[in-house]
């Protein structure tokens, strides 16, 4: 969960790092242990099931995020399996608020596409921890490491499936604006979960703005750098369809689309390339359904970009026949 500030420098947004001075000079207020009402009726039956840290032992770590690691643990006495996101409680303010506004979102949602929590604590010392399923194959982005490319099959299934989580997430006035490869999680049924809420927006009225500078800038829409020519009425929505489709032609080309493989991103010339260039385009190869749901995601101006309802029936994703 990358965090960038904003800074405007001509017409165009730049990508700053954390700047210390703007950060709020008073520690955030810590939400009850289960958050909100909402979160008690989501996690109600794990929480049941789960209902102190002491029950879980630590099986492994899975991974390192933003100030945050995440463990493997089981159930002592269920044996069932999780994934345990641990935040310390001495992080600093930007780490809180981010894991504060994932656990909001996580609290709020109930979808088979997206990962689903089981509960959330938080200990005297101020650590805090979320509850996970735990996804057993890693993410797009380590499948994509080991196994290379994905076939057009595999990308439609992938696809209906990040679709049908972005579904839920805009019925529900929910922008993720952190959509890659490394955010979405995959288990050995190759079920695919939109997770890492860390930089998503609640918005609370349809065209409020959702113009902050944070999420991955590699995989951000160009009206986000430069509202004023790509982003009549940009609320957001759209970000996620741009990132939709860079992250498929990702996982199609095998690397970066903006980018020669292993080469590594310059932010001034990726951004310049996002906002100036031509958008990247599927390879000749590709079948044409493939090509034009690309070309549908990956519209400069953002209200020419397709909404997750229409891609739902682009005849790419109804390719893929499985029933959800
Ligand atoms: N529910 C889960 N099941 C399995 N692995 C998970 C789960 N949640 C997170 N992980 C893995 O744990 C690692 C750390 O995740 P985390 O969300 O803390 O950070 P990140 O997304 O890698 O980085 P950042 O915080 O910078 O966005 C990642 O490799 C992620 O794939």
């Amino acid at each position: 969960m990358a965090v960038i500030r904003e800074r405007r420098q001509l017409n165009l947004r730049l990508p700053l790092p954390e700047i210390a001075e703007r950060r709020p000079r008073f520690p955030l207020p810590l939400p009850p242990t289960t958050v909100s009402s909402a979160a008690a009726a989501a996690t109600a039956t794990a929480i049941q099931e789960v209902d102190r840290l002491a029950d879980l032992e630590k099986l492994q770590v899975i991974g390192h995020g933003n100030g945050g690691t995440v463990y493997k643990v089981r159930h002592k006495r269920t044996l069932a399996t999780y994934a345990l996101k641990v935040v310390h409680g001495d992080s600093d303010t930007t780490v809180r608020r981010q894991i504060f506004r994932e656990m909001e979102i996580l609290s709020r949602t109930d979808s088979p596409f997206v990962v689903r929590c089981h509960g959330i604590f938080e200990k005297p010392a101020g650590d805090i921890a979320i509850l996970m399923e735990y996804m057993d194959s890693g993410t797009l982005e380590t499948l994509r490491k080991s196994n290379g490319t994905f076939n057009e099959a595999s990308l439609a299934n992938i696809a209906r499936q990040i679709l049908n989580g972005l579904n839920y997430l805009h019925a529900h006035k929910i922008v993720h604006r952190d959509i890659k490869p490394s955010n979405l999680l995959v288990n050995k049924k190759m079920e695919v979960k939109i997770a890492d809420f860390g930089v998503s927006k609640i918005m609370c009225r349809t065209l409020d703005p959702c113009n902050s500078y944070v999420g991955t800038c590699a995989y951000m829409s160009p009206e986000r750098f430069d509202p004023d020519t790509y982003g009549a009425n940009y609320n957001g929505y759209a970000g996620d369809i741009w990132s939709l489709g860079l992250t498929l032609l990702e996982l199609y080309l095998g690397h970066f689309p903006f980018l020669p493989p292993g080469q590594r991103p310059d932010w001034a010339t990726l951004m310049c390339a996002i906002c100036f260039g031509e958008p990247p385009s599927s390879p000749e190869g590709a079948s044409e359904k493939f090509r034009s749901f690309i070309e549908c995601c990956l519209q400069k101006e953002s209200s020419k970009r397709w909404t997750v309802s229409q891609l739902l029936s682009h005849p790419f994703v109804s390719m893929d026949r499985r029933s959800d």
